[in-house]
C-alpha cells in the first residue's frame, strides 16, 4: 500500500512521480502516524470524514460514473493482497490541513472554523458532490460533480463561478499531483454550454507542460455521457511553500 503524507516544511513536499503528495488512501492504509501531545484525549485525533464517498444524494449517473472509475482503481483485496489497478480514488477532507502530517491536529490550531467551501455543506446534494480519480500511468485526473440547487446562476442552471470552482478543484489537484503545492496564477475557462441544476458532469484534466516553478493544465467539462462539451480551458500554476501561506507572506 502506498501513503504519502504532506510534512508541513518547506522543501520535502515534492514525491516521485509514481506517489500523490497531499494525497492518501485510507482505505489501504494503517492510521497515519499522528502524534498526540501528551495529556490530550485520544479522540481529539478522530479521522476525519472522506467526503468523496457516495452518499444518499448520488443520483444514477454520480453511482454510474463512481463506479465506472472506482472499479478500476488498485485496492487491497480480502486476502491482504494488492490488486493494480490504473485508477485511484483520492480521497477528499474538509481541511487541506488534513492531509498533513499531524494535520488533524493543526487544522484545530490554525484557524479552526475555517473549511473548504465545497465540502462545508451540511445538507447533502445541495451544492458540490464530487470525487476525483487519478490515473499515474496516463497522468490523467478526472473529476465527477454532480451540480447541487443551491448552486443555481442562470434560472434552473449552475453558476459559472462554481463551474469555475470545480475546474480549479480539478486542475488544482492535478497541478499539486505533478507538482507539489501550487497555486492558481491564471485560469481561462471557455463556457459552451449551460449545465443544468442536478446534473452530472465529467471534468478531464492534462498537465501540457513543466517550465521550472509553473504548470500549465487543460481541462474539458462534458456531460456524463462525454456527448456535450460544457466547458474547454486553460490555467498555470506556480508552485509555492506551504509555509510561506501558514506564515502569510
Ligand atoms: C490537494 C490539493 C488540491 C488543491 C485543489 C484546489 C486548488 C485551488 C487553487 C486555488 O484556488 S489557489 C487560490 C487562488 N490563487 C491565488 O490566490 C494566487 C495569488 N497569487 C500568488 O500568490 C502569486 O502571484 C503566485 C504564487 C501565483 C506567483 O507568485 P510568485 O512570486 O511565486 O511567482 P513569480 O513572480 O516568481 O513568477 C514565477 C513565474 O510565473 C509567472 N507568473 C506568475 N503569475 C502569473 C500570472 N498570473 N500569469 C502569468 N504568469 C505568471 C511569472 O511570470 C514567472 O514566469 P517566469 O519563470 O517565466 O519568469
Amino acid at each position: 500500500m502506498t501513503r504519502s503524507i504532506l510534512p508541513l516544511t518547506g522543501r520535502s513536499l515534492r514525491a516521485p512521480k509514481s506517489s500523490c503528495v497531499f494525497i492518501y488512501d485510507d482505505s489501504k492504509a494503517p492510521p497515519p502516524p499522528f502524534s498526540a501531545p501528551q495529556g490530550l484525549a485520544s479522540g481529539f485525533f478522530s479521522k476525519p470524514r472522506d467526503f468523496s464517498l457516495p452518499n444518499s444524494s448520488w443520483g444514477p449517473e454520480m453511482m454510474r460514473l463512481y463506479e465506472q472509475y472506482n472499479s478500476q482503481c488498485g485496492e487491497e483485496t480480502e486476502g491482504g493482497e494488492n490488486r493494480e489497478g490504473p485508477w485511484k480514488r483520492l480521497p477528499s477532507y474538509n481541511r487541506f490541513l488534513k492531509y498533513a502530517t499531524g494535520g488533524v491536529y493543526l487544522s484545530r490550531m490554525i484557524h479552526k472554523k475555517a473549511r473548504l467551501f465545497t465540502r462545508n455543506n451540511r445538507d447533502q446534494g445541495a451544492t458540490f458532490e464530487y470525487v476525483l480519480f487519478f490515473n499515474s500511468e496516463e497522468d490523467k485526473c478526472v473529476g465527477v460533480f454532480q451540480a447541487g440547487h443551491l448552486l443555481e446562476g442562470p434560472p434552473g442552471h449552475v453558476h459559472g463561478g462554481a463551474i469555475a470552482t470545480m475546474i480549479d478543484t480539478v486542475i488544482g489537484t492535478h497541478a499539486t499531483i505533478a507538482c507539489g503545492p501550487v497555486l492558481t496564477a491564471n485560469l481561462n475557462i471557455n463556457y459552451r454550454r449551460p449545465i443544468p441544476l442536478g446534473n452530472t458532469v465529467l471534468l478531464e484534466s492534462s498537465v501540457d507542460k513543466k517550465e521550472g516553478k509553473k504548470v500549465f493544465v487543460t481541462c474539458k467539462m462534458t456531460s456524463s455521457d462525454g456527448s456535450k462539451l460544457h466547458t474547454d480551458s486553460t490555467a498555470l500554476f506556480v508552485s509555492i511553500k506551504v509555509s510561506q501561506l501558514l506564515l502569510g507572506s
